[in-house]
C-alpha cells in the first residue's frame, strides 16, 4: 500500500473512491462540509500577508522545490493518478501528467515579472506594480486532476496568494496527494484542499474572504460561477468545455499527419478540453485520411492503466460514459459509417468506450455539435475551404483549433480566420507554459500561463506623478 496515499486517508470512515478501469477500492476520502471550508479561507487568510512578505525570489525558489518533491515522488503519484482517474501510466498519460505538473511549476518560476516602468517625452514617469489578491479559491475537473491543479496553484502563489483548492468529487485522491507533496516545501497553510462536493465549491465561490477564483471545467457551471461571483466582484478566470476543430488542408500527407492528428484527439482517451473533437477533411483526402487514422486507432491499446502495454484508459465515470454512448448512438442513427469501434463490450468492467471513428455526418449531427469528451471522433468532408471554416467557427466555444498543411502561409492565413484562443499547425492540444493559453467565445476568459496567465493572479497598481515630481530611483 501506498504510504503517500495512508498519509491523506481519514483514520476512519469516509467516501470510498473505486478505480474506473476495475471498480477495485483506491482509497478513502474525507468529505468536508461547509464549515471546514470556512476554516481553511480563514487559515489561508492568515497565511497570505506571511507568503507576499517572503518576496518574489523566495517564493521561486518554494515552487522550484515543490518541484522537485514531486518530481522525488513521481512514480507514487502516477500510481495513484492512473488508478483514480483510470489513465494509464504509460504514454502521454500519467507519468507524462506528473512530469507536467513539474515542468509547469518550474517554467511558472521562471517568468519574469519585475515592475514595469513606463518613461514617457513630457517627462513624467510611473511604474505598474504587481500586488498579491489575497485568496485565490480554485476549482478543479477530474480529467487531468495534478496538471490543472498545478496551472492554478503555480501562478497564484507565485503572485504571493494563497491557495483554497477544491478537487473534483472524482478525484480528489489525486489532489491531495500532490498537495501534501507539494506541501512538504510551502509554509503551512499556504496551499490547502479542501475535497468536497457541489456545495463545497459553491460555498467557495460565494465565500468573502476569497478574491479571486480559477475554474476549469464545463461551461454550465463556469456559468453559474461567474453568476456567484458577481456578488461580491471576484476576480474569475475561466477554463471551459471546447469542440475543437482540425482542418485538414488538400495539400497535407495523409500518413504524415495520422498520428498527430490521432493524439489530438485521443489523448486521455478524449477526455481533455483542447482536443481534437471535429476533423474536416477535404473531398480529395477523404478516404485516404479516413483509413491512415483506422490504421493508427487500431494500433493503440486500450486498458488497465497500470498495466505498461496500454495507451488509453476507460472513461473516468459512468456519467462520462453514458455520455460518449449516447453521441455516437445518435451518430450511427443519423447515418454516419463508424469505420473503427462504436460497440463497447458491455460484459467487462470498467467504463471502457473502444477508440471511435465515425465518417459521413452532417455538421449537425449531436457527435459533431456536441463536445463527446471522450474516444469518438467524427470527420466530416468539405468541399471548400470557405465551408470548411464556416462549420469550424460555426459553434457558440472556441477553445482550440488547428490547421494541417505543409504549407506555413496557408496555415497562418487559414490560422487567423478560426475562432479559438490557441490554433496549432501540424499538432493538436500541444500546450506549453510560455505560451497564453485560454478560450474565445464561451470556452472561458482570462489566460493561464506566461506572464500573461502571472498577472491575472495579481492586482496591477500604478504609480504615476505629475511631471518632474516622481522619477526613476
Ligand atoms: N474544460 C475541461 O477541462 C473539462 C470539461 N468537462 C466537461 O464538463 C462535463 C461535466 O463534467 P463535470 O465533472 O460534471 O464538470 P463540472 O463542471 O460540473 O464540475 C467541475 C468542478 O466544479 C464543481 N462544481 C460543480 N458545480 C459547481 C457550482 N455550482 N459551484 C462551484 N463549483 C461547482 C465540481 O464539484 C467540480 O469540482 C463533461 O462532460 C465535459 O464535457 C469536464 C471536465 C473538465
Ligand atoms: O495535453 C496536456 O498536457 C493537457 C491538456 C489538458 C487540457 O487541455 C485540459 O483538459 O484542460
Amino acid at each position: 500500500m501506498s504510504t503517500l496515499l495512508d498519509s491523506i486517508q481519514p483514520a476512519s470512515g469516509g467516501r470510498t473512491i473505486l478505480d474506473p478501469a476495475t471498480g477495485e477500492p483506491v482509497g478513502r476520502v474525507a468529505e468536508p462540509g461547509v464549515a471546514e471550508l470556512d476554516a481553511a479561507v480563514a487559515a489561508a487568510r492568515a497565511a497570505q500577508p506571511g507568503w507576499a512578505v517572503l518576496g518574489d525570489a523566495r517564493r521561486v525558489e518554494l515552487l522550484n522545490a515543490a518541484a522537485d518533491a514531486i518530481e522525488a515522488n513521481a512514480e507514487e503519484l502516477a500510481v495513484i493518478l492512473s488508478r483514480e482517474q483510470g489513465k494509464p501510466l504509460n504514454g502521454p498519460n500519467a507519468r507524462f501528467e506528473v512530469g507536467g505538473a513539474v515542468a509547469w511549476l518550474r517554467a511558472t518560476a521562471a517568468v519574469p515579472v519585475e515592475p514595469e516602468v513606463i518613461v514617457n517625452d513630457d517627462a513624467t514617469y510611473a511604474e505598474v506594480h504587481h500586488k498579491p489578491l489575497g485568496v485565490v479559491g480554485a476549482i478543479g475537473p477530474w480529467n487531468w486532476p495534478m496538471m490543472i491543479s498545478v496551472w492554478q496553484l503555480a501562478p497564484s502563489l507565485r503572485m504571493g496568494n494563497t491557495v483554497v483548492m477544491k478537487p473534483s468529487e472524482f478525484t480528489p485522491l489525486s489532489v491531495l496527494a500532490l498537495a501534501q507533496v507539494i506541501n512538504t516545501a510551502l509554509p503551512a497553510d499556504v496551499l490547502i484542499v479542501v475535497p468536497g462536493g457541489r456545495d463545497v465549491g459553491e460555498a467557495l465561490t460565494a465565500h468573502p474572504g476569497v478574491d479571486k477564483l480559477m475554474f476549469t471545467g464545463s461551461t454550465a457551471t463556469g456559468k453559474a460561477i461567474i453568476r456567484s461571483a458577481a456578488d461580491s466582484v471576484k476576480r474569475v478566470t475561466m477554463e471551459l468545455g471546447g469542440n475543437d476543430a482540425g482542418i485538414v488542408l488538400d495539400d497535407a500527407d495523409p500518413a504524415a499527419i495520422a498520428e498527430g492528428l490521432f493524439w489530438g484527439a485521443f489523448i486521455n482517451t478524449g477526455q481533455t478540453c483542447a482536443a481534437l473533437k471535429r476533423l474536416y477533411v477535404p473531398d480529395s483526402l477523404y478516404d485516404a485520411v479516413c483509413s491512415e487514422l483506422t490504421r493508427v486507432a487500431q494500433a493503440m491499446p486500450m486498458g488497465v492503466g497500470l498495466s505498461e502495454d496500454n495507451v488509453l484508459g476507460p472513461l473516468q465515470n459512468k456519467k462520462q460514459y453514458d455520455i460518449v454512448a449516447s453521441l455516437v448512438q445518435a451518430a450511427k442513427d443519423g447515418g454516419g459509417r463508424v469505420l473503427v469501434g462504436g460497440d463497447p463490450d458491455e460484459s467487462t468492467p470498467g467504463y471502457f468506450y473502444p477508440t471511435t471513428l465515425v465518417a459521413d455526418l452532417p455538421n449537425d449531427n449531436p457527435l459533431v455539435a456536441q463536445e463527446q469528451f471522450g474516444p469518438a471522433l467524427p470527420i466530416i468532408r468539405y468541399s471548400s475551404l470557405d465551408e470548411a471554416i464556416e462549420m469550424a467557427n460555426g459553434l457558440d466555444v472556441g477553445l482550440g483549433a488547428s490547421v494541417w498543411t505543409p504549407s506555413p502561409d496557408r496555415a497562418r492565413e487559414v490560422a487567423l480566420r478560426l475562432e479559438a484562443g490557441t490554433v496549432w499547425i501540424n499538432e493538436h492540444g500541444a500546450i506549453d507554459p510560455r505560451v497564453p493559453f485560454g478560450g474565445s467565445k464561451q470556452s472561458g476568459f482570462g489566460v493561464e500561463f506566461s506572464k500573461a496567465g502571472l498577472l491575472e493572479c495579481a492586482q496591477p497598481v500604478s504609480i504615476k506623478g505629475a511631471a518632474g515630481s516622481f522619477t526613476a530611483s
